[in-house]
C-alpha cells in the first residue's frame, strides 16, 4: 500500500479508523533501528429447607426488595430465607451455610448484615520512628489512674518488667505519626488528636498512574491505636509460664489474656510452636485469618527483636496500629525525615522496641544492617507478603529477592524466619522456600480461600447499570459495607458519581488522591457512614475491617492471587459474604497488552549490560551509578525493570554487582568562606571536586561517584565529608539525579550470552503474568459460560466452580479449559503496520515498540502524550502482542531494506 509519508497514515490505513483523532506530529528520531498444596475440599453449599428452595422459580413478591430495580442482569442472588444469619460474634473459619440459588426476582426474608443505617453525612537515608509521642498521653493517662501503665511495651526476657508492679497496661496501642510526604519537614507534634486517621498505599503508576499497584505514599497522616485494656502483670506471669513450658494450654491462656480469644485459629497455634521452637517456617493462610497474631504472640514471649519486614507504609502503619498495647512497635520506612528516622533508630538501640516494621528497602540498608547487626539478638524476621520474593507471584518486588538466608542467618545471626502469605502458587512457594531456605517440613498451608465468601460471575454488557442494580438487589442491596474494585484511578471516580447520583453514598479511593483523603474515605467507611468504596488495588491490603459484607469487581484482576486477596477483604468476621465479578472481553484485551508494559527484548538488555559495566576491564570495585530517569528514557525500560536487572546482577549466579544506597548523584557546589584553591589544600576531597567538576556560572558540578572512586571512598562517606563543610559554612550544595548506584564486584566476560540469560529470563517472567491474566480470565469466562452446574452452580452462584478452579491454581493444577479469545493473526495487521512505518520514517523503532504502539501501550521512550494520537494507537489489542511483534519486524526488515543504498 501506497502513503504519502509526511502523513501518519490515518487515513490510508488498512483498517478504518476507530474515531477520529488528529495526526501526531512527526516525532524526533528516538531510538535504533530494527538492525540493531491444599487440603480442602470444595465446600459444597448446603442447601438448608425454605420456602424459597422448594420453589425458587415462584418468589414471595412481599419480600421484594423494595430497593430493587427490573434487572437487566441475568441473575440476582439470594438466599433461603431460613438460614439462620452466622453468628456475630464468630471468629472461627468454620463453613457456613451457603445454599443460593438463582432467581430472577426473590429476595430475602432474613437479613444477615445490618440493615442500612446511612446518614448523611530512595530506598534510603530518611528513617523514622513512628510510635513516636507516646509519653505524653501515658504520662497523663498515668496521673488519671495510679497503677496503671498506659504503654508498658517490653515484655520479654531481655527486658525487664518495670519494678512497680503494674495492674493493668492501659488501653492504648502504637500510636503512630508519619511524614510520609517524602518532604523532609519535622512534625510540629500537635498532640493527641482523638479521630485517628490512617491511610497510605503504595503505587506503581502503569501508564498515567492510571493502572495502579500497590506503593507506598507519602504524606502526613496520623493513626489512633485500637483500644483494649490489659492487665500487664498477669501477662508477664502468663508468659513466664509459657516461656518454661509452651504447651496448648498455656499459649491459649495468654491468648485469652492478651486479645481476650478463646481459641486459636487454625494454623496459628502450629506457626506460634515452630517460631517458639526456633524454626524457620512457612505459614500459608488465607486472607483475614490471623497471621499477625503468629508473630505478635511470640514477641512477648521470645527475648530480643522481632522484625517484620512488609511491602506497604500502608501495611506496616496498620500492623504496628493494631499491636497489643503490650508490645512495644517502631517503624522504619525511607518515607520518614532523617529526624524520625534517628528516634526510631534511638528507641531501638535502647532496646525500646520490641517489634519493628521496616521496608526492605531500608532492611537492606548498609546503616541500618550495621546498626542491627550490633545489637542483641535478633529472635525472629517476618517477611510479610513473602509472596513478593518470587519473580513468578503476582507482585514480585526486587528488594524482596534480596532477603536471602544468607543475608538473614549468616550476616544478621537471626534465630528464625516467618514467612506469610496468603497467596501463593507452589511455584512461588518453592521460590519463598529455596531463597530463605525453609525446609518443606517447615511449610503450615491451609486452604487458600475461606469458604463463607458466596463467589458469583456475570458478563458485563453495561457495567455501570449492572454494577447498580447488583448493589440495589437482594443479598448485595442488604449489605452495608461494600467494595467495589476497578483497575484504573479515573473509573473509580465516576463510578462513585454515578452511585451517588443513584442515592448509594459511595467515595473513590485511589493513590490520586492525597493521603488526608484517602485516610478520612476509610474513616468514613469504617464507621459506616458511606457505604461504597470504589477502589483501586490502593484500598485493601492492611484494610481489617471485618464487616465488609460484599466485594464486587467491576474489572477483572490481573490474575487469582490478585482476586482472592481482595475478595478476602470481605467476610473477615466470618460471616457469609457476597463478592461478584464482572468480565468483559475489552477489558481483558487491555490488561492483556498491559502484561508486555515491562517487557524488553535481547537488544535493550545488552544494551543496558554494556552501559553498567564500564569497558574498562580493571574496573573491579568501581562505584557506578545509573541516573534513573534518563536511563529509562535511554533503555526504554520502566525504572523497576532496570532494579530487577541490577538485582538480578546482584544475586544471579555470578554475583557481577553490589548494590548501594540510592543517591542524588549530580551535585552543584559554591564556596563561600575560603577560596577553592585554598580549600583544596586543606581539604583532599576538595581537591578531586576541583579537578572532576564542570565549572558553570560560577558554580562546581561533577558526579559524586566519580569522585568518590578517584577518593577510594563510598559515596556516602563523600557526601558526610561535604555535610561538614557545609556545617563549617564553607560550602553550599544541591544534589539532583537519583541514581542506581552500585560497585562493581566482576566484569562478565561474555556480555552478549548474559544478556541473552537475562532476556530468557525476563521473557519468562513476562509470560508469567500474560497466563496469570489468562487463567483469571478462563476462570470468569467457564463459571459464566461452561460450567453447566457442576459442583451445584447456578448461573448466580459459582462459589464451586470458582473454588475448584483457585484450589487447582494454587495446587499448581495445569487448567486446560483456555477459552483462546486473543487472536492469533490479522489480515490488515502488516498493512497497518507499513502504513504506520512510512507515516513516521523519522522515528527509529525495534518490533517492541511498534508492538507498544499497536496495543496502545505507553513506555518511557514513546509517551502516550505523544504516541497515543496516532491513529493506530491500541488497534490491535484483540491480537496477541507477540504476534505483533512479529509481524513487526517483518516489516521492519521490508522497511529498512527498501531505505539501504
Ligand atoms: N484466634 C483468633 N480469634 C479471633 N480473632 C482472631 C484470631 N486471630 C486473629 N484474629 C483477628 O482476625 C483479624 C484478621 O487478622 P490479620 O489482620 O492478622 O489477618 P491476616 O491473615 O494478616 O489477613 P490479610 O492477609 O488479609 O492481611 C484481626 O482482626 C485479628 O484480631
Amino acid at each position: 500500500m501506497e502513503s504519502d509519508s509526511d502523513s501518519d497514515g490515518s487515513h490510508i490505513s488498512a483498517t478504518p479508523p476507530r474515531q477520529l483523532s488528529p495526526p501526531p506530529k512527526p516525532q524526533p528520531p528516538l531510538l535504533v533501528s530494527s538492525k540493531s498444596r491444599v487440603r480442602i475440599k470444595p465446600s459444597k453449599p448446603k442447601r438448608t429447607p425454605s420456602r424459597h428452595s422448594k420453589n425458587p422459580s415462584k418468589p414471595d413478591p412481599n419480600q421484594q426488595d423494595p430497593l430493587s430495580l427490573p434487572t437487566l442482569l441475568p441473575f440476582q442472588i439470594r438466599r433461603p430465607s431460613d438460614i439462620v444469619p452466622a453468628s456475630s460474634t464468630s471468629h472461627s473459619m468454620e463453613t457456613l451455610p451457603a445454599g443460593f440459588f438463582f432467581s430472577n426476582s426473590a429476595s430475602f426474608s432474613k437479613i444477615r448484615r445490618p440493615l442500612l443505617n446511612l446518614e448523611p453525612s530512595g530506598n534510603e537515608p530518611l528513617l523514622s520512628s513512628a510510635s513516636d509521642s507516646l509519653s505524653k498521653v501515658e504520662s497523663d493517662e498515668a496521673k488519671k489512674k495510679p497503677g496503671k501503665k498506659l504503654h508498658p511495651n517490653l515484655i520479654g526476657a531481655s527486658v525487664p518488667m518495670p519494678s512497680v508492679k503494674l495492674r493493668s497496661c492501659g488501653g492504648e496501642g502504637n500510636f503512630v505519626r508519619l511524614n510520609m510526604s517524602g518532604k523532609r519537614k519535622k512534625f510540629v507534634n500537635k498532640g493527641w488528636k482523638k479521630s485517628g486517621k490512617f491511610g497510605g498505599g503504595k503505587r506503581y503508576k502503569r501508564g498515567k498512574g492510571k493502572l495502579e499497584h500497590e506503593t507506598e505514599k507519602a504524606e502526613s497522616v496520623e493513626l489512633k491505636p485500637r483500644t483494649r485494656e490489659i492487665d500487664c502483670s498477669a501477662v508477664e506471669e502468663a508468659a513466664a509460664t509459657v516461656r518454661a513450658d509452651p504447651s496448648d494450654e498455656n499459649l491459649e491462656k495468654l491468648l485469652k489474656l492478651i486479645y481476650g480469644y478463646e481459641c486459636f485459629r487454625d494454623g496459628q497455634l502450629e506457626a506460634i510452636k515452630m517460631i517458639l521452637a526456633g524454626k524457620s517456617s512457612v505459614l500459608v493462610l488465607p486472607t483475614g485469618a490471623g497471621k499477625s497474631l503468629c508473630y505478635q504472640l511470640p514477641a512477648v514471649i521470645l527475648p530480643g527483636l522481632i522484625l517484620v519486614v512488609s511491602p506497604l507504609v500502608a501495611l506496616m502503619i496498620d500492623q504496628l496500629r493494631a499491636l497489643p498495647p503490650v508490645i512495644k512497635g517502631g517503624l522504619l520506612s525511607s518515607t520518614q525525615t532523617p529526624e524520625e528516622a534517628s528516634e526510631s533508630l534511638n528507641q531501638l538501640q535502647q532496646g525500646a522496641t520490641k517489634v519493628l516494621f521496616v521496608s526492605p528497602e531500608r532492611f537492606l540498608n548498609e546503616q541500618f544492617l550495621s546498626t542491627i547487626s550490633a545489637m542483641p539478638a535478633i529472635s525472629l524476621v517476618v517477611i510479610d507478603e513473602a509472596h513478593c520474593i518470587s519473580e513468578w507471584s503476582h507482585n514480585f518486588r526486587p528488594s524482596f529477592m534480596r532477603l536471602r538466608a544468607s543475608l538473614l542467618h549468616k550476616t544478621l545471626n537471626v534465630r528464625s524466619v516467618l514467612a506469610m502469605t496468603a497467596t501463593a502458587t507452589t511455584t512461588t512457594l518453592d521460590a519463598i522456600m529455596s531463597a530463605l531456605d525453609i525446609p518443606d517440613t517447615n511449610l503450615i498451608q491451609k486452604p487458600v480461600l475461606r469458604d463463607n465468601l458466596h463467589l458469583s460471575v456475570s458478563l458485563a454488557r453495561n457495567r455501570m447499570k449492572d454494577l447498580l442494580i447488583l448493589i440495589k438487589s437482594p443479598p448485595f442491596a442488604e449489605v452495608q459495607s461494600i467494595i467495589v474494585y476497578c483497575k484504573f484511578q479515573s473509573e473509580t471516580d465516576i463510578i462513585s458519581r454515578y452511585l451517588n447520583d443513584n442515592s448509594i453514598l459511595a467515595k473513590s479511593y485511589h493513590s490520586g488522591i492525597t493521603a488526608k483523603e484517602r485516610s478520612y474515605v476509610q474513616e468514613l467507611f469504617n464507621s459506616n457512614k458511606i457505604r461504597v468504596v470504589v477502589a483501586t488495588v490502593a484500598f485493601g491490603m492492611g484494610l481489617d475491617k471485618s464487616d465488609v459484607g460484599a466485594v464486587i469487581h467491576y474489572s477483572l484482576p490481573e490474575s487469582l492471587e490478585e482476586y482472592v486477596q481482595e475478595i478476602g477483604r470481605a467476610g473477615r468476621d466470618g460471616r457469609l459474604s457476597y463478592c461478584h465479578l464482572f468480565y468483559d472481553d475489552e477489558t481483558y484485551f487491555k490488561l492483556r497488552s498491559l502484561m508486555h508494559s515491562e517487557g524488553v527484548d535481547e537488544y535493550a538488555v545488552n544494551k543496558f549490560l554494556c552501559e553498567v559495566f564500564p569497558a574498562d576491564k580493571n574496573s573491579c570495585g568501581k562505584i557506578c551509578s545509573l541516573i534513573r530517569e534518563s536511563a529509562s528514557r535511554r533503555f526504554d525500560m520502566k525504572e523497576e525493570v532496570m532494579l530487577t536487572l541490577l538485582t538480578r546482577l546482584e544475586l544471579g549466579d555470578v554475583q557481577y554487582l553490589q548494590l548501594l544506597p540510592q543517591i542524588n548523584v549530580t551535585c552543584t557546589l559554591a564556596f563561600h568562606k575560603t577560596s577553592p584553591p585554598l580549600l583544596a589544600q586543606k581539604v583532599s576531597a576538595i581537591a578531586v571536586i576541583l579537578k572532576r567538576s564542570e565549572k558553570k556560572h560560577g558554580q562546581y558540578v561533577f558526579d559524586i561517584p566519580t569522585v568518590a572512586n578517584d577518593m577510594g571512598v563510598t559515596a556516602v562517606e563523600l557526601t558526610n565529608q561535604m555535610y561538614d563543610l557545609k556545617l563549617m559554612g564553607e560550602i553550599t550544595y544541591e544534589m539532583k539525579d537519583l541514581a542506581y548506584c552500585y560497585r562493581i564486584v566482576e566484569v562478565p566476560t561474555d556480555l552478549l550470552s548474559l544478556s541473552a540469560d537475562i532476556t530468557r529470563w525476563l521473557s519468562e517472567v513476562e509470560n508469567c503474568k500474560v497466563r496469570k491474566l489468562d487463567i483469571m480470565f478462563n476462570a470468569a469466562y467457564f463459571a459464566a459460560n461452561l460450567c453447566d452446574k457442576m459442583h451445584d452452580c447456578s448461573s448466580a452462584n459459582h462459589t464451586a466452580c470458582l473454588q475448584k478452579k483457585i484450589l487447582d491454581y494454587f495446587a499448581g493444577v495445569d487448567n486446560t479449559d483456555f477459552c483462546k479469545k486473543i487472536s492469533q493473526s490479522s489480515p490488515f495487521l502488516r498493512a497497518d503496520i507499513k502504513v504506520f512505518l512510512q507515516s513516521n520514517s523519522q522515528a527509529r523503532f525495534i518490533p517492541r515498540a511498534i508492538a507498544r504502539v499497536m496495543h496502545g501501550i505507553a513506555s518511557p521512550a514513546y509517551p502516550s502524550t505523544v504516541w497515543s494520537k496516532t491513529h493506530f494507537w491500541g488497534r490491535y489489542t484483540h491480537v496477541d502482542f507477540k504476534v505483533v511483534m512479529e509481524a513487526a519486524k517483518g516489516e521492519l526488515k521490508n522497511f529498512v531494506g527498501k531505505d539501504m543504498p
